[in-house]
């Protein structure tokens, strides 16, 4: 079995700087790295592929279940999206992606179809997972959970800032909303809201800075570990 295989998640909202901390954390300790997020992203690029109604939970499970995406490593730690074979790695991050995996999110059975495939990154040595509900439903044994914040103000600049960076102008009023919009919708779905999970570390990263963060996360993880 693979009870004893270490375990840190990390959750948030959205731009609160999870990927980035989670990619830094897994690569430091040679680690395996689940960015959840980046499945329901897939989901939400497939609806469109398929046309699948994104409001009927029914056409949705089997999109789900059979969702055939594959995470590739490359070099230098980048990894590689793809669904059914095509490389949707830079599409998934678009804004309005980002929506439609909100929406999508919500539904319970939905959720359920993404578990086993969730689970399934869980080898060793040790896995790092991020997203909304890693340490309350998905891993709810992890030795180590984190919830990992910022006001949404931050946290709209920092999108701004990323997507500026890909050569993407955007409104930040816009941007704040939209953020405001997914919080309220990720922390009150009926199934696995958006909260922190019991015993996790709570990090607001509003005035730290990226490295600031990593050595929060490691230090904890390292006390937490050495009990595990
Ligand atoms: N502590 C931080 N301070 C400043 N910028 C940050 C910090 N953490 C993350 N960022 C930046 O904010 C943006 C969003 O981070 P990301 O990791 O994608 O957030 P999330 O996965 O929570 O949505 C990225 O451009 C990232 O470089
Ligand atoms: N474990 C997860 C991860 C993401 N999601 C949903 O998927 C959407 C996209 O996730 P993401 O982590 O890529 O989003 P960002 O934080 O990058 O904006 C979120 O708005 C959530 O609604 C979820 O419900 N559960």
């Amino acid at each position: 079995m693979n009870e004893q295989i270490p375990l840190i998640t990390i959750d948030g909202p959205s731009g609160a700087g999870k990927g980035t901390v989670a990619r830094i954390v897994a690569e430091q300790l040679g680690w395996n790295l689940l960015d959840s997020g980046a499945i329901y992203r897939v989901l939400a690029v497939a609806t469109n592929h398929h046309n699948i109604d994104i409001e009927s939970e029914e056409a949705l499970i089997p999109l789900a279940s059979h969702l055939d995406v594959e995470f590739e490593i490359q070099k230098k730690g980048e990894s590689r999206v793809l669904l059914e074979g095509e490389d949707v790695t830079n599409v998934i991050r678009t804004e309005d992606v980002g929506a439609i995996a909100s929406k999508i999110a919500a539904f319970p059975r939905v959720r359920e179809a993404l578990l086993r495939r969730q689970r399934a990154f869980k080898q060793m040595p040790g896995l790092l997972a991020d997203g909304r509900d890693m340490g309350t439903v998905v891993f709810p044994d992890a030795p180590v959970k984190v919830f990992l914040t910022a006001s949404p103000e931050e946290r709209a600049k920092r999108r701004m800032l990323q997507l500026q960076d890909k050569g993407i102008d955007v409104n930040i009023g816009r941007l704040l909303a939209d953020i405001k919009q997914r919080d309220e919708r990720d922390q009150n779905r009926s199934v696995a809201p958006l909260l922190p999970a019991e015993g996790a570390l709570l990090v607001d990263s509003t005035e730290l800075s990226v490295p600031q963060v990593v050595e929060k996360i490691l230090a904890f993880a390292n006390d937490k570990l050495s009990e595990f």
